[in-house]
């Protein structure tokens, strides 16, 4: 599992521009800022070598300016690094190529070496990478035991995670904070595990990586009400409302309710009708609709119920797709959690322009609810624009049943008065999946929930 940086800020390129103008502006030379990107990117780069032969790829940008600052701090250290270079680069990072009083080869030629760092291009990238320059990037990848990108792999596009070319690393480094690319799409798998490099340019963000929860124990008078009541609404696929009913349960909620005709589940579960004292039952801390509910008359019945109780609700699956196009003006004004999946998302909000994260701010603010836009990548924004970005997921969690089980987390945590139940969920969601291990189905997921909380007392 690729590991990424907890609670880290993740900038655009352009935000990250502004912020090292501002250090700039406020006393700091680029080259100094300049000399601490390379250093720290080095230090990396010799505890990951360990004595082995490196190549470093230096760039026409800054890039390959901090490329150059690498290859010299190394040099200096006694490490076996030779330097390919492309193009000639200008400013500050010419003056850094001219620091470095080893040979400069040519992209094309240069023999692979074991420990590659990637330093051609980073921020800057604003169009595909020419057919030479990836081949030879490739092949250098290929002839490589270990690639580290500086800042990002060459060839992703910093704002959406776009992958421009294939690119790849097994480790990036990213400097001063992440970038969209380190987290979405592509870019999110071929930035391998990712490392954030402090170069003494303070950034500020509303836009973080996922970060583990502080979670408590039961304080000695809880009882089951204190502890959160959660009802979940079945309807045509009866196994999805379970399964969300279950790990409500498993995530601590102290009073779970099936409502509906199943009868099935475990015993300490509550099965409810859906009448009218269900939905006007104050005690409910959280009413989740759409896991199994399906799509007919009857399901959509049961979520006009739910949408003019006024219970906090979580909206899932099939309450998403009978929304549509019109979730937008029927969710106005509520209190909601949604947790679409890209499908479900593109049919309420339209595919629209820009990153997915610029995509869920812009949802989450036109209904003014938080949403939990699902994925290899799951992005969670809220109305304020604030966004937790949850990269590092086990791509085991690929399967039927998986969405219905955070259903059920982010309903317990809001029906336990979390302030950030989404996050807490999304991250012991993915924790309970990591310490399922390979393989994992939905049923198995809830039984490692516990073990996810416990890592959080
Ligand atoms: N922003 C910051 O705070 C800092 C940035 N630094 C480094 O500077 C980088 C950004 O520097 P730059 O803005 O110079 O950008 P890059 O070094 O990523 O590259 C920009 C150069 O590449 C050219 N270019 C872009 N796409 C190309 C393509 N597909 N094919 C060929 N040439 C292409 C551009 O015309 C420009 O000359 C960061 O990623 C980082 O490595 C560091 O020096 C430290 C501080
Ligand atoms: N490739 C992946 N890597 C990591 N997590 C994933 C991946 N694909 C899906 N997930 C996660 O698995 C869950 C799947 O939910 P969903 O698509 O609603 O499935 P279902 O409706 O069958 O439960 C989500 O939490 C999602 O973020
Ligand atoms: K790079």
């Amino acid at each position: 599992m690729r590991r990424v940086p907890e609670h880290a800020p993740i900038v655009t390129a352009a935000a990250m521009r502004a912020a090292e103008a501002a250090a700039f502006a406020s006393g700091q030379s680029q080259r100094e800022v300049m000399e601490r990107a390379g250093a720290a990117v080095a230090v990396q780069v010799a505890r990951l070598a360990a004595g082995r032969a490196i190549l470093v790829l230096a760039g026409p940008g800054n890039n390959g300016g901090d490329a150059y600052v690498v290859a010299r701090w190394l040099a200096e250290r006694g490490h076996d690094v030779t330097v390919a270079g492309l193009g000639a680069p200008t400013g500050v990072a010419a003056e850094m190529r001219a620091a470095w009083t080893g040979e400069v080869t040519d992209l094309d030629t240069v023999a692979p070496r074991v420990v590659l760092v990637d330093g051609l291009f980073g921020t800057g990238v604003s169009r595909p990478l020419a057919a030479d320059v990836a081949r030879a990037l490739a092949r250098l990848r290929r002839g490589a035991a270990i690639t580290i990108a500086i800042d990002l792999p060459s060839g992703i596009a910093t704002d959406d995670g776009s992958d421009l070319e294939a690119a790849g690393a097994d480790v990036t480094v990213a400097l001063a904070a992440l970038k969209p690319g380190h987290v979405l799409g592509d870019g999110a798998g071929a930035s391998g595990h990712v490392l954030l490099a402090d170069i003494g340019v303070p950034v500020a963000s509303h836009w973080h990586t996922l970060a583990r929860p502080s979670l408590e124990p039961p304080p000695r008078d809880a009882h089951k009400f204190t502890r959160g009541m959660v009802a979940v609404l079945g309807g045509a696929m009866p196994g999805a409302s379970r399964l969300a009913a279950r790990a409500a349960m498993a995530a601590g909620a102290g009073y779970v309710v099936l409502a509906g005709e199943d009868r099935g589940g475990p015993d300490a579960l509550v099965h409810r009708t859906t009448d009218a004292d269900l939905f006007g039952d104050p005690r409910i801390g959280a009413l989740v609709c759409g896991p199994g509910l399906g799509r007919d008359a009857a399901a959509s019945d049961l979520l006009d119920r739910a949408l003019a109780c006024e219970r906090p609700l979580v909206l899932d699956g099939d309450a998403l797709s009978l929304l549509g196009a019109d979730a937008a003006t029927r969710l106005r004004g509520k209190h909601a959690i949604l947790t679409p999946h890209s499908g479900e998302f593109d049919r309420m909000f339209g595919v629209g322009q820009g990153s997915k994260i610029d995509r869920t701010i812009a949802a989450a603010a036109r209904i003014g609810c938080t949403i939990v836009h699902k994925g290899a990548d799951t992005v969670i924004a809220d109305p304020a624009g604030r966004v937790t970005v949850s990269a590092a997921a086990p791509t085991w969690l690929a399967s039927a049943g998986t969405g219905d089980v955070l259903a059920g987390l982010v309903a317990a945590r809001c029906a336990a008065g979390a302030a950030d139940p989404a996050s807490e969920a999304v991250w012991l969601h993915a924790r309970a999946a990591a310490l399922a291990g390979a393989g994992l189905i939905a049923d198995g997921l809830i039984d490692h929930i516990g073990g996810a909380i416990e890592e959080c007392l």
